[in-house]
C-alpha cells in the first residue's frame, strides 16, 4: 500500500476509496436522523399521512424501509462509479459490504440500524497523512467507519497517523437544535420531535460532532462549516489538534452541516458553487477566487417519487456534488447536462457517470468517495 497522501480535492487522484451501497434497506428515523436531515425533511408531508409513527414519541425504534428496487439500482451505479475510476486508472478500494442481516448497533441507553459505508466522506476527514475519524451525529452511523478499518489498517500500516475524535454519547441531549429552530417551519413530524430530548442518565450536555463533509480542504487552509454548537465544538478541537500549522477558517451557516453541495474547489483559484452568494460566506482570502455557478437544476432529471413513502433527503442541487480526477477531469452525473455543458465551457474534460438516486441516499459522487492519494501537497493557495 502506497503513502497516504490528500491534501485536497483536484490535483491528480491515484488512490480512492468508494462507498458500497450493498444492502442499504432502510433509515431508522430517530431524533439524530431527524435533526440532520431536517432541513430536507422538513417539507415533508408524511406526518399526517403516518399518524401510526408517534409511537416513535413513545421510545420505539422506527424504521423506514427503502424499496427494494431503488436499493438495487444504487448498488449498480455505485458499482459503475468504481469502475469508471479504476478506468481511469485511479486505485480503487472499499469498504466492507453491510452484511445482509445486520443486527442494530447499541449506545448508551439507544439501538439503531447501522447502514452501509456509503457517503465515506462524511465521517472520516483526510488531512494529508492522517486518517481523522470524525464524530458522528447520527446513530445508526456510529459505527460506520469500522467498514471502513480494513483500509485504514492498510494504510496505517504503511505509515499514515489515524485519529479518532471524540466519541459522542449521542443522546436526545447531545444536540444543539438552534439551527433547525432558527430555519424550520416545523420541529418534530412524523416520528421523534426533536424538540423534546428525553432526559437519560448518561447525559453530557451538548457534544461535538463535526463531519469530515463539513470541511473543504485547500492545502494548508482548511474552510470549515459551523451551523451551530456541536459543530462549534468540533471546529474548536480540530483547531486544537492541527495547531499552527494549518489555517481553519469558520464559516457561519453556509449550510445545515455538510457544504459538498454548496462549494467544491476545482482547481486552485476556481470554486463550483450554488450560487454566486456563497463568494461573501466564504473566508475573504478566498472571495477573488471564480466561482462558476451551474444552471439551476431541471425537476424532469430526477426519478419521480412517491411524496409519502420514498424519503427524500438532498436538495435538488445534490448533482453539484462531481469529484475531479485531476485539474482538468471531473466525474459530473450523466442526467446533469447543464453542468456537464458549463464546465465543457470552462475547459474541463466531463466523464459522464450514472447516478439516479441521488436525492434518496444522501449524496453524490464526493460524498461517496474518499479520496486517499493525491500528488498535491501541503501547498499554500493563498498566496
Ligand atoms: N457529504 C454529503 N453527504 N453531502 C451531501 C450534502 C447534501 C446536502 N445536504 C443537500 O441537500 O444538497
Amino acid at each position: 500500500m502506497p503513502r497516504l497522501n490528500s491534501h485536497d480535492d483536484f490535483t491528480p487522484l491515484k488512490e480512492v476509496i468508494v462507498g458500497s451501497a450493498a444492502n442499504y434497506v432502510g433509515h431508522d428515523r430517530d431524533v439524530s436522523f431527524e435533526l440532520f436531515h431536517h432541513e430536507n425533511l422538513k417539507g415533508f408531508r408524511s406526518d399526517w399521512a403516518y399518524p401510526r409513527l408517534t409511537r416513535a414519541a413513545a421510545g420505539h425504534r422506527e424504521s423506514w424501509t427503502i424499496k427494494a428496487r431503488y436499493a438495487q439500482e444504487l448498488h449498480e451505479d455505485v458499482e459503475a462509479l468504481a469502475a469508471t475510476l479504476a478506468g481511469l486508472g485511479v486505485a480503487v478500494h472499499r469498504p466492507l459490504p453491510l452484511p445482509a442481516d445486520a443486527a442494530p448497533i447499541a449506545g448508551l441507553g439507544w439501538a439503531a440500524a447501522p447502514t452501509p459505508a456509503l457517503n465515506i466522506r462524511d465521517n472520516t476527514l483526510i488531512l494529508g497523512d492522517e486518517i481523522i475519524e470524525t464524530p458522528p451525529a447520527i446513530r445508526s452511523r456510529y459505527l460506520e467507519t469500522r467498514l471502513l478499518a480494513p483500509v485504514f489498517t492498510a494504510y496505517w500500516e504503511a505509515g499514515a497517523r489515524w485519529t479518532t475524535m471524540p466519541r459522542p454519547t449521542l443522546t436526545d441531549n447531545s444536540f444543539d437544535l438552534s439551527y433547525a429552530r432558527d430555519t424550520a417551519t416545523t420541529l418534530g413530524g412524523p416520528t421523534e420531535a426533536i424538540d423534546d430530548p428525553r432526559p437519560s442518565p448518561y447525559d453530557v450536555g451538548v457534544e461535538m460532532m463535526l463531519d469530515g463533509a463539513q470541511v473543504l480542504r485547500l492545502g494548508r487552509d482548511l474552510v470549515v462549516n459551523v451551523a451551530q454548537e456541536n459543530h462549534a465544538r468540533g471546529a474548536e478541537w480540530l483547531e486544537r489538534h492541527l495547531g499552527h500549522e494549518y489555517r481553519v477558517h469558520q464559516v457561519w451557516r453556509m449550510a445545515d452541516n455538510h457544504i459538498d453541495s454548496m462549494v467544491l474547489a476545482l482547481r486552485p483559484g476556481v470554486f463550483l458553487a450554488r450560487h454566486d452568494g456563497i463568494r461573501d460566506l466564504m473566508p475573504e482570502p478566498l472571495r477573488s477566487w471564480r466561482y462558476i455557478v451551474p444552471p439551476e437544476p431541471d425537476p424532469g432529471t430526477f426519478p419521480v417519487y412517491d411524496d409519502y413513502e420514498d424519503l427524500v433527503l438532498t436538495s435538488p442541487y445534490i448533482d453539484l456534488n462531481v469529484l475531479s480526477v485531476d485539474e482538468h477531469t471531473v466525474l459530473v452525473n450523466e442526467e446533469c447536462t447543464g453542468l456537464a455543458k458549463l464546465l465543457e465551457t470552462e475547459g474541463f474534460d466531463v466523464v459522464p457517470v450514472r447516478h439516479r438516486h441521488r436525492r434518496l441516499f444522501g449524496g453524490g459522487f464526493h460524498c461517496f468517495t474518499l479520496d486517499t492519494r493525491r500528488t498535491g501537497g501541503f501547498d499554500d493557495y493563498l498566496s
